[in-house]
Parts: C-alpha cells; sequence; structure tokens
C-alpha cells in the first residue's frame, strides 16, 4: 500500500485548484495555503531500561480566525511536519464545513505507540504537553486523538495540562475518556458521521441503501463504527475491512462474501487496529492482500486508514460497480486519483466533510465542559446526526449550483466561511 509522499503538497494543490475558481485574491490566498503558527520540539522520555529517548514533536496550527485551533494529536512512525501542516490545514476546512467555530490545528510524534509500554506512553503524552502547553488552551487551541492515540493518553494530557496550569482545564483536549471528562459518543463520532454522509448521498443518489455493499480500508476506530452503522443503522452490507499487520510489517485484506461481522472482529482486534488473522481465518474469513479492498465489485468504498491510498496506480483498480467513495480517512485520494474519479462519475463525500463528526462532537464535549453539564448519548448523536446532514446538503447544494466536484464545493463553502471570518475580525 503506497502513502502519499507529501500529504502538504496535496493539501495546497487541492486548495490552489478552488483559489483559482474562485479567482481568490493573491494575499489571501498566501495567509491560507500555509499554517499560522508551528512548533517543533524534542521530548526525552526515561525509557523503562533506564536509558534516555528523545522524540520529535510537533504542533501545527492553521487558521484561528472562527476560534480556536482544533484537531488531533497523531503517533505515527512515519509522521512528518508535512502530513501535520496537511492535516491542520484540512481541519480548518473541516471545521468551517461542519459549520463548527473552530479553527483548524494538528500534532504528531515520531513513534510507533505499540513499541512502548504503558509508563512510556504516559511519559510521551506527559512530554508533549510539557513543550506545548503555554501555547494551547481551551481558548487557542484544543488537541483531540487521531491514528495512534486513545482516550486515556488524552486523559493523560489534561491532567498534565491542569498541573502545569494550577488549574482543572477539561476543555484543554477533547476524546477524553467517558468519567474524566469525555463525551458520550466521541468514540461512535467519526464513523457514525460517515454514515449519516452516506445515507444522505445514497438518497441523493437514489440508491437503496439495504441493497448496497461496500469494502473499507482500515479497522480502526472510524472503520469500526462506520462498518457497524452501515450494517446497523443503514442495513447494508460489509464484504471486507482492511489493516496493517504489525509482525508481518504489511496490510492484509479482511473479507467475508457474505459479509463482515465488525463487532466480532472488534474482539480480536488491537487497540491500535491490527486483527488477530488466525483467529479470523478460523471463524471463516478470508485472508487477502492489501490492497484487495479497492478491487472489490462493491457499491462503496470507505477508505479509512491513511493519506495517499487512492492514487494514479491504485484508482485504476476501483471495481466498475463503484458509485461512492466515502472518505472516512483524511486525505485518502491524491488530486492524480481525483481526476480519473471525476472522469468515471463516481459520487464522492470528501474527506473533511465526511470524516467531520468526530471533531464535532469534540466540539460538543468543549461545550460540556464548559457547561460542566453532560448530554445523553442519544442527545450528542441527534445534534451530531444534524450537523452532518446539514452539512452535507450545503456542499450538495454549493456543487449543484457551481456545477463542480464536491470536493471542490466543500472547499468552496469552507473557504468562504474562513475568509469572512478573517474579513470580519479585520485581518483583510
Ligand atoms: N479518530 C478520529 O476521530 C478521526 C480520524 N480521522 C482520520 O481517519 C483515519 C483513521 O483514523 P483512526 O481510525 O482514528 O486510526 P486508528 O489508528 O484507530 O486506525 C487506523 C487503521 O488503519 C490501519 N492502517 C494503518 N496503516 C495501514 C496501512 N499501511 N495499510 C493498511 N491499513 C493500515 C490500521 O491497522 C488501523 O486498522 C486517519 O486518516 C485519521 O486522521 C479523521 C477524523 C477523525
Ligand atoms: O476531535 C478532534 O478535535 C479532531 C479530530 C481530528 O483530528 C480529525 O478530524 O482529523
Amino acid at each position: 500500500m503506497t502513502v502519499n509522499p507529501n500529504a502538504f503538497e496535496m493539501a495546497q494543490q487541492q486548495f490552489d485548484h478552488v483559489a483559482e475558481m474562485l479567482n481568490l485574491d493573491p494575499q489571501v490566498r498566501e495567509m491560507l495555503r500555509w499554517p499560522m503558527r508551528e512548533y517543533h520540539f524534542r521530548i526525552p522520555v526515561h525509557m523503562d531500561d533506564g536509558t534516555i529517548r528523545v522524540f520529535e514533536g510537533f504542533r501545527v496550527q492553521h487558521n484561528d480566525a472562527r476560534g480556536p485551533n482544533k484537531g488531533g494529536i497523531r503517533f505515527h512512525p512515519a509522521e512528518t511536519i508535512d502530513t501535520v501542516r496537511a492535516l491542520a490545514m484540512w481541519m480548518t476546512w473541516k471545521c468551517a464545513v461542519a459549520d463548527i467555530p473552530l479553527g483548524g490545528g494538528k500534532g504528531g510524534v515520531v513513534i510507533d505507540p505499540a513499541t512502548l509500554s504503558v509508563t512510556e506512553k504516559e511519559k510521551l503524552c506527559r512530554g508533549f504537553i510539557q513543550r506545548i502547553w503555554k501555547d494551547i488552551g481551551p481558548r487557542n487551541d484544543v488537541p483531540a486523538p487521531d491514528v495512534g492515540t486513545n482516550p486515556q493518553m488524552m486523559g493523560w494530557m489534561m491532567d498534565e495540562y491542569s498541573k502545569l496550569s494550577g488549574q482543572f482545564t477539561p476543555g484543554v483536549i477533547t476524546g477524553k475518556p467517558l468519567g474524566g471528562g469525555g463525551s458520550l459518543g466521541r468514540t461512535e463520532a467519526t464513523g457514525f458521521g460517515v454514515v449519516y454522509t452516506i445515507r444522505e448521498a445514497l438518497k441523493h443518489l437514489k440508491m437503496d441503501p439495504a441493497r448496497c455493499t461496500a469494502a473499507i480500508q482500515g479497522f480502526g476506530n472510524v472503520s469500526q463504527y462506520a462498518a457497524i452503522g452501515f450494517i446497523e443503522q443503514l442495513k447494508g452490507k460489509v464484504v471486507c475491512v482492511s489493516y496493517w499487520d504489525r509482525d508481518d510489517r504489511i496490510g492484509y485484506t479482511v473479507s467475508k462474501t457474505d459479509g463482515v461481522d465488525p463487532n466480532f472482529l472488534k474482539t480480536i482486534t488491537d487497540q491500535y487496529g491490527s486483527i488477530d488473522k488466525a483467529k479470523a481465518k478460523a471463524a471463516g474469513y478470508v485472508i487477502e492482500d492489501a490492497n484487495a479492498w479497492i478491487t472489490k465489485e462493491v457499491d462503496i468504498l470507505i477508505p479509512a486508514a491513511l493519506e495517499g491510498q487512492i492514487n494514479a496506480e491504485t484508482v485504476r483498480q476501483i471495481n466498475p460497480r463503484v458509485k461512492l467513495i466515502a472518505e472516512g480517512a483524511n486525505g485518502p485520494t491524491t488530486p492524480e486519483a481525483d481526476e480519473e474519479i471525476k472522469k468515471r462519475g463516481i459520487f464522492i463525500i470528501p474527506d473533511f466533510l465526511c470524516n467531520a463528526g468526530g471533531v464535532t462532537v469534540s466540539y460538543f464535549e468543549g461545550v460540556q465542559n464548559d457547561m460542566n453539564f453532560y448530554w445523553t448519548k442519544d442527545e450528542v448523536l441527534e445534534k451530531l446526526d444534524t450537523k452532518m446532514t446539514q452539512a452535507f446538503h450545503a456542499v450538495l447544494e454549493m456543487s449543484e449550483k457551481e456545477n463542480v466536484y464536491m470536493r471542490d464545493a466543500a472547499y468552496m463553502v469552507a473557504i468562504d466561511k474562513v475568509v469572512k471570518a478573517m474579513q470580519l475580525r479585520g485581518w483583510l
């Protein structure tokens, strides 16, 4: 499975393309195609064996015209400043398209968290906050989980910030554990958000979800709940999921023609989204190569692993039956692949619209922290559905009005909101 060599160039290319369509002022473009602030730091950690290891960390704040910067922290061995820049920029567009009053930020540490003990992970999380705590906070930048991080890690980070600032500050981080300032529904939010947008897209395409099949890339937080939601809420069938196998150092696709059971697969999946393939095989699943997911004869593809997965090479493997691509991951499709998808008339729900459910419930979490009053799961998910449905239709309407590709329409909606906020604040 290939990864796009430079996600930031890809994010800038997508932005430049729409900036050109909008005839956006060159100075406004200059402001938006780069992050406003970046922090690069080194985090020393006393390891269990008595040695000291120094980790490289980043936090990028792309634009906070509409509100505090917002976005996850990724722990990944292939993390780079450019990946974090791209992800921060996409967060600005995501919050604008979801119509939540937040800007765009993202963080990262170059590490495979599975190689750390629990104690080392806690020290690394606390070390990250020790480096950056003066530049984050509920009113300027609010991190959250992403690939390789989880609610427990957010709990440690919130605790460290509270200690350093001398005040219990749950709103500094979202995606915290339940009972530790977390919101009900955050775990499911991104995957269920993907499903709400698929439901709306299928209505638009006049397709019956109960007769639809899907192939999913990834089996982590986003993909697990996208699979569960697609099956339980829309009554569709998921024929495969995929994952990265740590031992073999390659990806695999785990398939079942009569449909996978994500609730069963979860029981044989570790906290990093790696499936125990021996147990899957014993339960009647077929193990195929990493790319098999994209070749499946299905109606819907849901890339929900990493960026750059649908590219000039893999796009040619998409089966002619595919009518819809719902981008659960950030940046899964390269600009070259977009051209082919357009040509083939496949409807796309672009990433920063499709996966906005996570940050939307993160926003709800911050609101609940501020109120010190917590909603039920049903209340959270109902509010999430309303937000995602409105966001989908705003983008669809723009796409139809301007006769443009859904990704370009999403950029148009987002750029308009961010530029207006910058103008209202007198920045432009
Ligand atoms: N967790 C969240 O709330 C949100 C996540 N996202 C994006 O969704 C994507 C997935 O995130 P999560 O589910 O949180 O991550 P995760 O770490 O929980 O799961 C990632 C999954 O992708 C698989 N994977 C990783 N590298 C792979 C490879 N090279 N080949 C095949 N499979 C591979 C892993 O095995 C795992 O199953 C990322 O792009 C992330 O930025 C976007 C919005 C919110
Ligand atoms: O929940 C959040 O604040 C951010 C989630 C995130 O990192 C993303 O949407 O890519």
